[in-house]
């Protein structure tokens, strides 16, 4: 079985750096991943990536030559990907057995409501992979709840659109300090849809009061509201997002145990000394 993830999220809230973050990590415990760039626009990756939607198509090209903005040059470069999506579908068809991590463009429309994320997504499933969405969000949605509520229906837009196992991830958590550990920030990992509300009226005209109730209903009723927060530079929680990852798209359940083989290896060094 195949697997990847697609790390998905608003502008600068740290995709980039979430995928060379797990590249690095993978490659410390011997694990194969590949970077895949499906942003027109990146400029330089700490790492290659193995597959590079700029080999196809680049926003410098379609501003140059369309004359298009950026926003609407990188939706047109996705849109290209999509109506050649035989190019994605060869260049994946090489990665037997291994793990992809998707870096997508930092922009939120299309994750809400272009169907380019879903039609990538079901060329992964087409092509035997098992896709997890990795949604983050920046630790600065956390610093108030208006700004965390826009960031959960964002993720929950992703979620509801792409139909495919979920997590969201609360990146940039170093920038907190001493108050990611706060009680006040916990609560937002896993939050009380009741507080949630209680806080968000609090801040808003008594207008807003039953738009808020029903949103915070919604987000109930989808029960998806936590967030695992990434500390780039702790590898324990690296660790710990990834095997969130791991389990949501049951990675390692058919993955040859690596045993057998070492076992063997020690059998024949035994042979070696067996006098
Ligand atoms: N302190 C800190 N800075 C980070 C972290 N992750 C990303 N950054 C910084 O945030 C900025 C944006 O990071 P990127 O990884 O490029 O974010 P992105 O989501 O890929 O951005 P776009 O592709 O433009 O949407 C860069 O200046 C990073 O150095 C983090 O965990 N901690
Ligand atoms: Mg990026």
């Amino acid at each position: 079985m195949k697997h990847a993830i697609l790390v998905m999220g608003p502008a600068g809230c740290g995709k980039s750096t979430f995928c060379s973050t797990i590249l690095t990590h993978c490659q410390s415990i011997g694990r194969s991943v590949h970077l895949v760039n499906l942003d027109p626009a990146a400029e330089h990756f700490e790492y290659k990536p193995s597959i590079d939607l700029r080999d196809l198509i680049t926003l410098e090209d379609v501003v140059e030559e369309l004359q298009y903005g950026p926003n609407g040059g990188l939706v047109y470069c996705l849109e290209y990907l999509v109506n050649n999506i035989e190019w994605l579908e060869e260049q994946i068809e090489n990665f037997e057995d291994d793990y992809l991590i998707i870096d997508c463009p930092g922009q939120i429309e299309l994750y809400t409501h272009f169907p380019i994320m879903k039609n990538i997504v079901a060329t992964l499933t087409k092509c035997g992979y098992r896709t997890c969405g990795a949604y983050l969000l920046d630790s600065q949605f956390v610093q108030d709840v208006g700004k965390f509520f826009a960031g959960v229906m964002s993720a929950m837009s992703a979620m509801v659109q792409l139909e495919i196992p979920h997590i969201n991830v609360l990146s940039k958590m170093d920038l907190l300090g001493d108050r990611a550990e706060s009680y006040e920030l916990e609560r937002y990992f896993d939050p009380d849809p009741n507080l949630l509300l209680e806080d968000v009226n609090k801040e808003s005209s008594p207008k807003m009061h039953s738009l808020n109730r029903a949103l915070v209903q919604l987000i109930e009723e989808f029960n998806m509201v936590s967030f695992i927060p990434l500390n780039i530079n702790d590898e324990d929680s690296v660790t710990l997002v990834l095997s969130h990852i791991d389990n949501a798209i049951q990675y390692g359940e058919d993955v040859e145990p690596k045993e057998p083989k070492d076992m063997e290896d020690v059998e024949d060094d035994d042979e070696m000394y067996d006098f």
